[in-house]
């Protein structure tokens, strides 16, 4: 579990992130929700070490990260995998190579014998068995996705960070991706946090969502609960979604009986 209190971060004194405290739950798909500029980016940046908040402390399983000597941050860090939003692969190498990378630098005491089959152990899992000899350059969006989870998951990560793990994807193949981030959430039993704005994946995969809005933290709750919150910002949010208002529209014509006219 992931514990954030009372974060605060601030760009030339314009407040960006003004006392937040969450948690991101073990095993479950933790979403961080909002529109843009709401500072999803910023806190996630402060937690996994790439920023330092003005205020406020981030526990990684009870050890404190926030501020605390350079070997226990590099000690957290390398349980951390990440998946970045344009999925950030390596051009110039195999989709196999793009997977061992990590491997080569975050675990030395691995043979070129077990890096090689921990890679292709990771690239079997996200589906891509037969892609380890492509490059980047010839394979889909969605199939660099997977490549990204492959990469994040290959030291074995206790906790995994997704940056809007479904832009530039089809609604199908999003899904597909995010039913992958679940289950691998699952199986392995890691920490999931992901940023989203995108309702579907809310609906879908969200354990556990926090809304965040110009900086403050509106809610939290499950995929079961948000349609009912009531919170007149994250109701805004929501309804924005054309999917959501479809499904409204015939929910309330479904009870009203115009739908069976
Ligand atoms: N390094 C920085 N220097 C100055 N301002 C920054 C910096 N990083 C982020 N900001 C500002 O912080 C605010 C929140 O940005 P952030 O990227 O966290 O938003 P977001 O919720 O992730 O949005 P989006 O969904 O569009 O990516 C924005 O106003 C942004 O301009």
């Amino acid at each position: 579990m992931i514990e954030i209190h009372n974060i605060e971060k601030s760009f030339d004194g314009n407040p960006v992130l003004k006392g937040i405290s969450c948690t991101f739950e073990t095993g479950k798909c933790n979403l961080l929700l909002g529109g843009s500029g709401t500072g999803k980016s910023v806190l996630l940046q402060c937690v996994v070490g790439l920023m330092q908040p003005d205020l406020g402390s981030i526990t990684f399983d009870g050890t404190v990260f926030s501020n605390n000597k350079v070997q226990v941050r590099q000690e957290i860090r390398r349980k951390i995998g990440m998946l970045f939003q344009g999925s950030a692969l390596f051009d110039s190498m195999t989709v196999a190579k793009n997977v061992e990378f990590p491997l080569e630098m975050l675990t030395p005491e691995m043979s070129r014998e077990e890096r090689r089959d921990r890679v292709e152990f990771c690239l079997k899992r996200v589906g891509l068995e037969n892609a380890g000899d492509k490059m980047p350059s010839e394979i889909s969006g969605g199939m660099k996705k997977r490549v990204g989870i492959a990469r994040a998951i290959a030291p074995n990560c206790t906790y995994l960070f997704c940056d809007e793990p479904n832009s530039g994807l089809d609604p199908l193949t999003s899904l597909k991706i995010d039913e992958l981030i679940q289950e691998i959430t699952y199986e392995y039993n890691i920490t999931t946090v992901i940023i989203t704005h995108d309702m579907n994946s809310v609906i879908e995969i969200g354990d556990h969502i926090i809304f965040l809005y110009k900086g403050l933290k509106l809610w939290d709750g499950t995929k079961d609960e948000i349609l009912n919150a009531q919170v007149p910002e994250l109701k805004e949010f929501i309804f924005s979604s054309s999917l959501v208002r479809a499904a409204k529209r015939i929910d309330d014509e479904t009870h009203s009986g115009v739908a069976s006219l």
